[in-house]
């Protein structure tokens, strides 16, 4: 049985297998990630960093093994094999938990940037105009963008694409933020601002958030942990000075070698 949802991990995988078609991704699979945890997923190409962020917005299901987020389990027993959760409900709960952001902004681009980032709660948690345009506002100028509400995406840089990105999956009150590869698209003068919104929520608030970057400045400034994940599995893990200063793991250190040739 699941622990209840206040004592569970924030990120449960346990024993996961996933592939596609022939392809393991991942193999038998284990990673828990507290509450509040600022958990970094580093690894090569196709190592399964954004599957793993997809089965946690349930856009993946898995084969075997168990998979939960705040205590929810995101897959159903069916005929001994695990599946994708079923049911509009219960899908829109377990989605509740997870805030997302990726490396496109897919922002909506006939909405400003205060449009944006309150679409989502008057849809979804049902607030009305003035508290959703209220709460976006603040949002926004957390991320520095106070004077952008009125500007729509095709007027705003990437940098700045980015941070409406993020006030925009903020605003629906996630516990767990998954942020896959938000700064590779930018070019590199964009990305410190980016990186210090990333910065203030770690620091400021108790959410728990699951990074996956190729850039180990990223890494560096964001994790109390890192994961080097590799053919699906957990090669290596611990805080940032010892995985990407002093990593133990022969493969890790090829990883990072190659990285720094490059
Ligand atoms: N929908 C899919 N159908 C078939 N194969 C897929 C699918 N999604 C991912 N894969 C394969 O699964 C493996 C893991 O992909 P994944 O995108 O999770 O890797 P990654 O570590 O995020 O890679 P990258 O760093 O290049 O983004 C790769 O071999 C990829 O080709």
């Amino acid at each position: 049985m699941s622990a209840t949802a206040t004592d569970a991990p924030a990120v449960r995988f346990a024993a996961a297998c996933k592939s596609f078609g022939d392809t393991r991704v991942l193999d038998r699979f284990d990673l828990d990630i507290p509450r509040g945890e600022k958990t970094v997923i580093i690894g090569p190409s196709g190592s399964g960093k954004s599957t793993l962020l997809r089965i946690l917005m349930t856009l993946e299901g898995i084969e075997s093994g168990r998979v939960e987020i705040c205590g929810e389990t995101l897959t159903d027993r069916f005929d001994g094999v695990e599946r994708a959760p079923r049911g509009r409900g219960r899908l829109r709960k377990i989605r509740g938990h997870v805030g997302m952001v990726f490396q496109q902004f897919n922002l909506f681009p006939h909405m400003s940037a205060l449009e944006n980032v309150a679409c989502g709660p008057r849809l979804s948690l049902r607030r009305s105009r003035v508290e959703a345009e209220a709460e976006a506002e603040a949002l926004l100028r957390r991320v520095g963008l106070g004077d952008k509400l009125g500007s729509y995406p095709l007027q705003l840089s990437g940098g700045q694409q980015q941070r409406v990105a993020i006030a925009r999956a903020m605003a629906l009150r996630p516990e767990v933020m998954l942020f896959d590869e938000v700064t590779s698209a930018l070019d590199p003068e964009l990305i410190g601002e980016v990186l210090a919104v990333m910065r203030e929520l770690a620091s400021e608030t108790s959410l728990t958030m699951l990074v996956v970057t190729h850039q180990m400045g990223v890494a560096r400034a964001l994790a109390d942990r890192v994961c080097f994940l590799e053919n699906g599995r957990l090669v290596e893990q611990g805080p940032p000075e010892q995985v990407l200063d002093a990593p133990e793991n022969p493969r890790t250190r090829e990883f990072l070698h190659a990285l720094n040739l490059a």
